[in-house]
């Protein structure tokens, strides 16, 4: 596992811009695997730049999102299709039929996991996966207690999870109680994974990650089965793992 230690959001921001928009310049036709919450919203504002300002063009680069709320339709403000398109594909030069997301709406949704998981094969693995990792460790909506072998599936999602997400929601009762995710070994059959971890939120999760020690109780610990994770932590993230050292 790569470390990259940088000051703050925007930093970070900043190196996993540069190192996406590296792979693109390596391979215009990557696939790329895309998260959303607050923690990539920096890094899309930079690949946006990056268009207008880097001469950077995503006209063959296919996109494999890693999750969606179950229940929700690609048009609803909350859904990650929505999301997706609103913070980066609208504003950058993607065809959007190269992008993937899984359908919420979709029945039986077992279908849909399956549909998702045999894009996911047929057409990458990405070469490149963004993650965020929830406050409890998750990735995309692998909960603890995800096990390894895990493909897209629909799962609960943890009141905790639900609470993190509520303040996209008007509401805390609309927020879904189920969502479809990548699971861990599709997450695992990327080639390059970047992990993202952003402010004092995400402390206590950056030291539980970084004693290495996989356990089914904190999902991104899977992540040290991979060969190619790149960790890009800022200074409130690295606080705990931090204070130990000294
Ligand atoms: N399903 C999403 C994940 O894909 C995201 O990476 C993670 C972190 O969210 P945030 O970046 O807002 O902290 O949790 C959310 O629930």
């Amino acid at each position: 596992m790569k470390l990259i230690r940088v000051e703050n959001y925007e930093e970070m921001s900043s190196k996993a811009a540069q190192l996406v928009e590296q792979q693109i310049r390596d391979n215009p036709r990557s696939v790329l695997g895309l998260a959303t919450g607050s923690t990539p919203l920096g890094l899309y504002e930079k690949l946006i730049e990056g268009v207008r300002e880097r001469g950077i063009s995503y006209r063959d680069v296919q996109t494999f999102n890693l999750d969606e709320y179950r229940g929700l339709s690609g048009e609803h403000s909350n859904s990650y299709r929505h999301f997706m398109n609103d913070k980066l594909f609208q504003s950058i030069d993607i065809q959007l039929k190269n992008t993937y997301v899984p359908n919420g709406k979709a029945l039986p949704v077992e279908e849909e996991c399956r549909r998702y998981e045999a894009l996911i094969d047929e057409l990458g693995p990405p070469h490149l996966q963004i993650l965020g990792m929830g406050t409890n460790g998750h990735i995309g909506f692998n909960e603890p207690g995800t096990p390894e072998t895990s493909r897209t599936h629909c799962v609960k999602l943890e009141q905790s999870t639900r609470n993190s997400n509520a303040r996209f929601f008007s509401d805390r009762d609309e927020v879904p109680t189920h969502a479809i995710t990548m699971g861990i070994e599709s997450i695992l059959k990327s080639e390059k994974v970047l992990l993202l971890a952003s402010g004092k939120k995400k402390a206590q999760a950056v030291k539980r990650f970084l004693e290495g020690r996989v356990s089914k109780d904190f999902p991104a610990s899977f992540l040290w089965k991979h060969s190619d994770v790149t960790l890009i932590v800022d200074r409130e993230a690295y606080g705990l793992v931090k204070a130990e050292e000294e």
